[in-house]
This record gives C-alpha cells, structure tokens and sequence, in this order.
C-alpha cells in the first residue's frame, strides 16, 4: 500500500511545521519525521537503549529520555558524533514514517504529506515521493525565526544550517516551491493552491491503479 505521498522539506525554521499544519487543515494525512524522532527519543523510546549504548549516560536525561541540548551541542560540533546518532535514528525514523503512511491512506486520506527536514541529505528521496515541495525563505530568516522560537544563540543555529543542505540544493529537487519570505497567511494561500493539486494528481493515480487492476 503506497498511496501519493509528498515530501515536504526545507531548512530548519524555513516553516514546514507551518505549512504541514496547513495541509492537515485542509484534509491531507501529515507525518513529520521530527515528531516521530522526539517520540523515539522520549522516556522509554524505542531508541533510547541504542543511543545510551553508543553515547554513554551522558546522553541520558533523569527521565531516560535523550538530553537534546547535550547532544545537540555534541552532534553540531562533531560531524562523526553526528553520523553515528543518524545511524541508529534515521532507519527508525523511516520505518515508522512509512508505517503512518500507509495505514493514513488505508483509513482513507486522500493523500500523504511527509514532513522531511533531512529530504535531500537523506538520499533516494525520488523513489519515495510522488511529488517533493519545499518550503524555502531566505537564510537570515529562518535564523531569525529559530532564534525567537527556542532561544538559541545565533552561533547555534548557524551550526545546525552548516549541517544541513545549501538553499540551492533544496530548490534543484523541488517540484513545488513553498515561498515563505512574507506572512504566514501568504504561506496558507500558497499550500491552498498546492492541496488542490495533489488531491487531483492522487485522483489520477487511484484512477490509473484501479483500470490496471
Ligand atoms: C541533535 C538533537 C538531539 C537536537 O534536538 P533538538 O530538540 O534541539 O532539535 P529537533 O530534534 O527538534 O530538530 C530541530 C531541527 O534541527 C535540524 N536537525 C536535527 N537533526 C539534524 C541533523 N542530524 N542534521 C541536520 N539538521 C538537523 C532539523 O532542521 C530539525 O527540524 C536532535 O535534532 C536529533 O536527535 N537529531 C538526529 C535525528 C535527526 O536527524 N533528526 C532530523 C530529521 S528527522
Ligand atoms: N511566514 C511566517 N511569518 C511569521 N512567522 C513564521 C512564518 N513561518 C513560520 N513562522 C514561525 O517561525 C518559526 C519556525 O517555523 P516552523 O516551526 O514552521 O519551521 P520548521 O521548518 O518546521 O522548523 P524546524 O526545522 O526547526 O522544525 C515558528 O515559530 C513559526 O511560527
């Protein structure tokens, strides 16, 4: 069971989580990797033991949950570190994606929005979406927009952006561009127009799977 899905990518704070809320709204199924990674991640996630075996107990909160600010100061200094924790998330994060997926277009969404931070550093991002949308803005706001939302520092967003795939490189996958420079109503407007899209292109498919039987 597959259904058509849509990747949805972007920088971190270019505003997935706003225009993922948006689709939800208007009826599409949402599964975003970051919660399912919070999930994981919590007291008692599934890949809490992984993660304490390979980072020690430092990487543990009281809680049993994963220090974020521990590893996140860890992981954005040390491209090694980092590699070692995609590892043991990133095929867990995939399988239970996929899983959401699929039972969504079995109760009956009429398509998937697969929210991605990682869309394109996570390779074969084109066999596993019909149709890949990315929401892009410019670098200085999406800094500005992290820092207001979580209190980082300045120096800590640049790190993490230092981490992920240029601006270009995003733009050179998309399919749909999602522009979020101005407000956030234009954003809703735009993933609007895009819904109705991907609701007639997912009509086109189901049409095509049922005369092929
Ligand atoms: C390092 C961690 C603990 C920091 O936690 P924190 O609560 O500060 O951030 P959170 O998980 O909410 O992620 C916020 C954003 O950071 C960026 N980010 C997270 N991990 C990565 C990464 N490995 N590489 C590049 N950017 C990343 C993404 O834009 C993401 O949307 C956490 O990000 C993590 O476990 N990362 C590894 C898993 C991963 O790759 N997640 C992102 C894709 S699902
Ligand atoms: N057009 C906009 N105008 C004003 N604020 C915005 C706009 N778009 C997003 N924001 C705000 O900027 C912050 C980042 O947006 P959002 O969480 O949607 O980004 P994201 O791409 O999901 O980030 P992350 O990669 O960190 O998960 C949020 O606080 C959000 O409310």
């Amino acid at each position: 069971m597959r259904g058509f899905s849509v990747g949805l990518g972007g920088g971190i704070g270019s505003g997935k989580s706003a225009a993922a809320d948006r689709f939800a709204e208007l009826g599409a199924a949402v599964i975003d990797a970051d919660v399912i990674s919070h999930e994981l991640t919590g007291p008692g996630g599934a890949a809490m033991p992984a993660i304490e075996q390979a980072f020690g107990a430092e990487a543990m909160a009281a809680d049993g949950s994963l220090d974020r600010a521990a590893m996140r100061r860890l992981v954005f200094a040390d491209a090694s570190r980092r590699a070692q924790l995609e590892a043991i998330l990133h095929p867990m994060i995939r399988a239970v994606s996929d899983a959401r997926r699929d039972a969504a277009i079995i109760a009956g969404a009429p398509y998937a929005v697969m929210v991605i931070p990682l869309l394109i550093e996570s390779g074969n991002h084109r066999d596993r979406f019909d149709r890949i949308a990315i929401v892009d803005c410019s670098e200085a706001l999406q800094v500005k927009r992290v820092m207001a939302r979580s209190g980082l520092a300045a120096a800590e967003v640049a790190a993490i952006l230092a981490a992920q795939a240029s601006r270009q490189a995003r733009l050179a996958i998309a399919d749909d561009v999602i522009h979020n420079d101005a407000d956030l109503e234009t954003l809703r407007t735009q993933v609007g127009v895009l819904h109705a899209k991907y609701c007639a292109l997912a009509d086109k498919m189901r049409d095509k799977m049922r005369k092929s039987g």
